[in-house]
């Protein structure tokens, strides 16, 4: 890679380059005309409400579901994925939420299920020497290659999902909530793992409902609204709240609401500081969002959602659970992301 794409990968060609894709389900529009552009050494993060036509743009990546129009450009060339097989022939790895791992097999056992070593017995010394060398090469925490995955944390299940789609030596991967249901520390593990593999000059698609995570990792986000594009934004140069706004489509949304009543409950006790950490809990994870909706202001649950919970309070300032140095070589997190993050509920 040329020194200005490894600066600005969007200055070279993209490895995935989606046009005009749309796809009904009976009369569901789930996509309308879409266009998703991903370069090598990028991380996208693919945000929207429930319902926006994520999963369902990345199934018809993974050839799960063909798309009805549109065209689909992957390493320079437009192809037609027909199936599974065909994605990852192309050289697309899809990472889902339920890893499918077997976890009464081991860490070996499981990256190189269906592609074992050796034609006539498996030989496992060498593929115990290769688990060790990627894993290290994602500087993965994982205590032993020969222990059942059942035994591991979620975010070491998410790295052995991720390790193992990596051995097909794929250009994009696509990971769908990879930090979903993850608590702090294996949430940070596997944000430093995505930034692995942008420095391995992977494209990344990461879809996340977390506005921590995305703001903590993406160089540029794809929102979708009632499937189709709500805008492409650089990570630097957008706002929490402008976010929210395009994927609510409205300034004026729940969460800007709850940040209006915690500005003004705290306005009114003279308080400052912790409260707003607390509130802030509300815009990091959208999925809340939701439940939130007819929550009144002085809901008994309230006060647990701060710092104590998966918002910035609970990971550090603006790193989203990156230790410092990690968060500084995101680019878009450390101590110059947290006073946008300080405005948003
Ligand atoms: N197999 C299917 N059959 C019928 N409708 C579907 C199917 N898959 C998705 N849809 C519809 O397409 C729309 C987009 O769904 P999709 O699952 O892609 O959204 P999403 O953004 O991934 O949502 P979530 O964040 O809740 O997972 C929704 O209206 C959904 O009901």
């Amino acid at each position: 890679m040329s020194t200005l794409s490894a600066e600005r990968p969007e200055a070279a060609a993209p490895v995935l380059s989606m046009r005009g894709v749309s796809k009904h389900f009976g009369a569901v529009a789930a996509l309308t005309d879409i266009d998703l552009d991903v370069h090598a050494g990028e991380v996208v993060a693919l945000v929207g409400d429930n319902g926006a036509g994520k999963s369902t743009l990345v199934k018809i990546l993974a050839g799960v579901h063909p798309q009805d129009a549109g065209t689909v450009n992957f390493d320079g060339k437009d192809v037609t994925i027909h199936s599974p097989v065909d994605s990852i022939q192309l050289g697309i790895a899809t990472v889902f939420q339920d890893l499918a791992l077997c976890d009464n097999l081991t860490v070996v056992d499981n990256l190189f299920l269906g592609r074992e070593l050796g034609p006539w017995r498996l030989n496992e010394v060498e593929m115990e020497v290769q688990s060790w060398k990627l894993l290290r090469q994602l500087s993965a925490k994982i205590p032993s290659v020969r222990i059942a995955v059942a035994s591991l944390s979620g975010g070491q299940r998410q790295t052995v999902a991720i390790a193992r789609s990596l051995l097909g030596s794929p250009k994009l991967i696509i990971l769908d909530e990879p930090t979903a249901a993850l608590g702090v520390a294996q949430t940070a593990e596997v944000l430093n793992l995505v930034e692995r593999l942008r420095e391995n000059g992977l494209a990344v698609i990461m879809i996340s409902h977390n506005m921590q995570d995305v703001k903590a990792v993406s160089d540029r986000v794809a929102v979708l609204r009632l499937g189709k594009n709500n805008g492409t934004f650089r990570m630097k140069d957008v706002s929490t709240d402008d976010l929210i706004a395009a994927i609510t489509g409205a300034t004026d949304n729940v969460v800007t609401q709850r940040a209006a009543q915690a500005g003004a409950a705290q306005a009114g006790a003279g308080e400052t500081g912790a409260a707003g950490a607390g509130a802030a809990a509300g815009s990091d994870a959208l999925a809340d969002e939701g439940a939130q909706d007819s929550r009144p202001a002085d809901w008994p649950g309230e006060p647990n959602e701060g710092p104590g919970g998966q918002g910035p309070g609970g990971r550090g300032p603006g790193g989203g659970g990156l230790p410092p140095g990690q968060a500084g070589s995101a680019g878009q997190s450390g101590p110059g992301a947290a006073p946008e993050e300080g405005t948003v509920p």
